[in-house]
């Protein structure tokens, strides 16, 4: 993971015919972090996108190198599995060993949870089985939208030591939230200062 990058350079996006935002740029190495910040609807989810390739940025570059993981609003675990077999589907994709899974389990407090199917999980349950299938994907950049909604205190505790040992580890975070975050971010990037309203008003 040591040579993990993650480069934005001026990224502009274009969505639904209107432009959100303009100029955004970027650099993390390996133990780097960053928070997007901004309202909703600003464009966090989407720069998101852009960063893991599922949506082409209107101008500007984007530069990846490390296997990446995002987690945004789809849990992409199946329902009917038990949530230990669904991550260990990941994991085979993944091609991560099954020690990977029980670590992801164990760091997100979810090991008493790990026979019930995923369906049977509450809401900040999900979203703890989401963050464990990013800890488990072994993926060097991590993409994190909105990684806090939905968890109590103890749960955002589980997310900030994870990131923390991501990062130790020489991983990327880069997170999305319109929250404060338990995260040790080294760069904050306020959507609102690139919002292409903002510059013509
Ligand atoms: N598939 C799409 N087609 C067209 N417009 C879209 C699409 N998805 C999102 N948008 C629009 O893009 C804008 C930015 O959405 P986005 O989800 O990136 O914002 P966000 O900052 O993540 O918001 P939130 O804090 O509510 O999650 C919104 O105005 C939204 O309606």
């Amino acid at each position: 993971m040591r040579d993990a990058a993650l480069r934005l350079s001026d990224v502009a996006c274009l969505r639904g015919g209107r432009m959100l935002f303009r100029g955004v740029s970027l650099d993390l190495a390996a133990g780097g972090s960053a928070l997007l910040t901004g309202p909703n609807g600003i464009g966090k989810s989407s720069l998101l996108r852009i960063c893991a390739g599922l949506l082409p940025a209107l101008a500007g570059t984007v530069e990846r190198r490390g296997g990446l993981a995002l987690a945004d609003e789809r849990l992409a675990l199946d329902m009917e599995r038990p949530l230990r077999k669904a991550l260990g589907f990941w994991a085979r994709l993944d091609e991560v060993d099954g020690g990977a899974v029980e670590g992801a389990l164990e760091a997100m407090a979810l090991r008493p949870l790990a026979d019930l199917p995923v369906r049977m999980l509450s809401t900040g349950q999900r979203k703890r089985a989401m963050l464990a299938r990013v800890i488990a994907s072994g993926a060097a950049v991590w993409l994190l939208d909105e990684p806090g909604n939905g968890l109590d205190d103890a749960s955002l505790g589980l997310l900030g030591a994870a990131v923390a040992r991501h990062l130790e580890t020489g991983g990327i975070v880069l997170a999305a939230s319109h929250q404060s975050l338990p995260l040790a971010d080294d760069v904050r990037i306020d959507l609102r200062a690139h919002a292409a309203e903002a510059e013509s008003a």
